[in-house]
């Protein structure tokens, strides 16, 4: 340690668990590389730097630090919003109606073809911001809303562009089989996304131009079938990317079961997954992403959190955010994952954490508060970090800060006092 050079940040803090090991009162030192530096019982801290010089001080007492939330599954690069088609909801229509009309994803491709990659940056950057006001530090956003695949790179420019400007953590999905594009045939647009697009982004991948994490398909009746899904997953995985998709979510698909055999890190939403699939998903170490927004929004039957718990299966969050599902909140999924599909806030938070970080291959440096990863917190001005899901909607007054790789990136000066009605 140099004492010349102030580097770090030193929060003073209580514990965020009944499991903190280190009694009530904790230090965080974070260093500039962006990582934890030391994580522990106060007084050991404060004899461990006592020659340290610090570039700030955060005195964390009364309140809580969380490791940064995680949010697993996100639609945030769009243009031309669908209040029209939620209206349609209420009335009855059911979302598979609406896409077959021509509306709901079709909508958004339409309005995302038309738009300039500036609309969509300034868009998408507005979004991640009120992301991460409300306590997400890394989050996972797909393309998928472009199809052909001068869209699709379109999307994946603005996605890489976050990447690159903003104080957030982005893993990137490429999603071109979200939807069969207007005149092909679901075999045509397989081959389209096997024989041209994915052979695109190794191109761009290996002229360091976009980066892609991740690879998606919408597995769903209507929309690509077990078999297509199969082959575009596949084909993903043979350029490197690794597989993350939707599934079983209006119909049960087998998609849980093909996750399982294709090494996917993860399958989302499994509202109508089978038993076996949980069953294969817990073996292979596939995560199950639950979407509590959705199966709220849509009405629909809820997938079974505590029986993939209870088997085994590494279960995580995700605010679904898009067009259908507007939401940003990862601390209201939390909410709705404990009260409609019965998990304990412990397990909610972990979903929204950890097991999240799992899910985009991220957890050795994400979602934890541990030495050596990376330095990514939340602070609550309450004393019981419960309160970040009880309060439903209540996040914008509890949150005071939001730390990214060591440096605050949101401070909520109306928190102290707005968080004591
Ligand atoms: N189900 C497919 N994709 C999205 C919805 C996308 C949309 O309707 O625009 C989802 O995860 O909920
Ligand atoms: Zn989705």
């Amino acid at each position: 340690l140099s004492s010349s050079s102030p580097s770090f940040i030193l929060l003073s803090m209580m514990s965020y668990g009944m499991e903190y090991p280190f009694g009530q009162l904790g230090s965080a030192v974070l260093a500039v590389d962006g990582c934890i530096k030391a994580v522990g019982q106060a007084d050991v801290i404060r004899n461990q730097f006592s020659g340290a010089t610090f570039e700030r001080i955060i005195d964390c007492s009364g309140k809580c630090v969380l490791p940064g939330l995680v949010d697993a599954h996100t639609h945030p690069v769009w243009a031309g919003d669908r209040v029209h088609e939620f209206a349609m909801k209420l009335a009855g229509a059911s979302y598979m109606e609406i896409h077959q009309a021509g509306g709901g994803i079709h909508f958004t491709v339409e309005h995302t073809q038309n738009a300039t990659e500036e609309e969509l940056f300034n868009t998408f950057k507005h979004r991640l911001e009120r992301m991460r006001n409300a306590g997400s530090t890394l989050v996972e956003c797909k393309s998928g809303y472009g199809l052909n695949l001068e869209t699709e790179l379109k999307m994946l420019r603005v996605i890489e562009r976050a990447k690159q400007s903003m104080d957030i953590g982005i893993s990137s999905t490429y999603c071109g089989a979200h939807s069969v594009p207007k005149g092909k045939t679901a075999t045509e647009a397989t081959d389209d996304i096997i024989n041209n697009h994915l052979p695109k982004l190794k191109e761009l991948k290996l002229s360091g131009e976009i980066h892609v994490n991740n690879i998606d398909v919408f597995c769903e009746k209507g929309v690509f079938d077990l078999e297509s899904t199969r082959r575009i997953l596949q084909a993903g995985k043979n350029i490197g990317l690794q597989l993350n998709f939707h599934g079983d979510e209006l119909h049960p698909m087998k998609s849980a079961e093909l996750g399982a055999e294709l090494g996917a890190r993860a399958v989302s939403h499994l509202e109508e997954v089978s038993d076996e699939g949980i069953t294969a998903m817990a073996r292979a170490k596939c995560a199950a992403v639950l979407l509590p927004t959705t199966a709220y929004m849509l009405r629909l039957k809820q997938p079974q959190a505590r029986k993939m718990l209870d088997e085994g299966v590494i279960v995580a969050l995700g605010s679904d955010f898009n067009p259908n599902a507007y939401c940003f909140s990862m601390p209201m999924v939390m909410h709705l994952a404990c009260v409609n599909m019965k998990m304990s806030m412990n397990e909610a938070l972990a979903a929204a954490t950890i097991n999240a970080a799992y899910v985009l291959g991220k957890s050795d440096t994400h979602g934890s508060i541990e030495t050596g990863k990376q330095g990514d917190l939340v602070i609550i001005n309450s004393s019981r970090w419960e309160h970040l899901i009880y309060q439903f909607g209540g996040h914008e007054a509890l949150i005071n800060y939001v730390i990214v790789k060591g440096q605050v990136v949101y401070e909520n000066e109306r928190c102290e006092t707005m968080s004591s009605y």
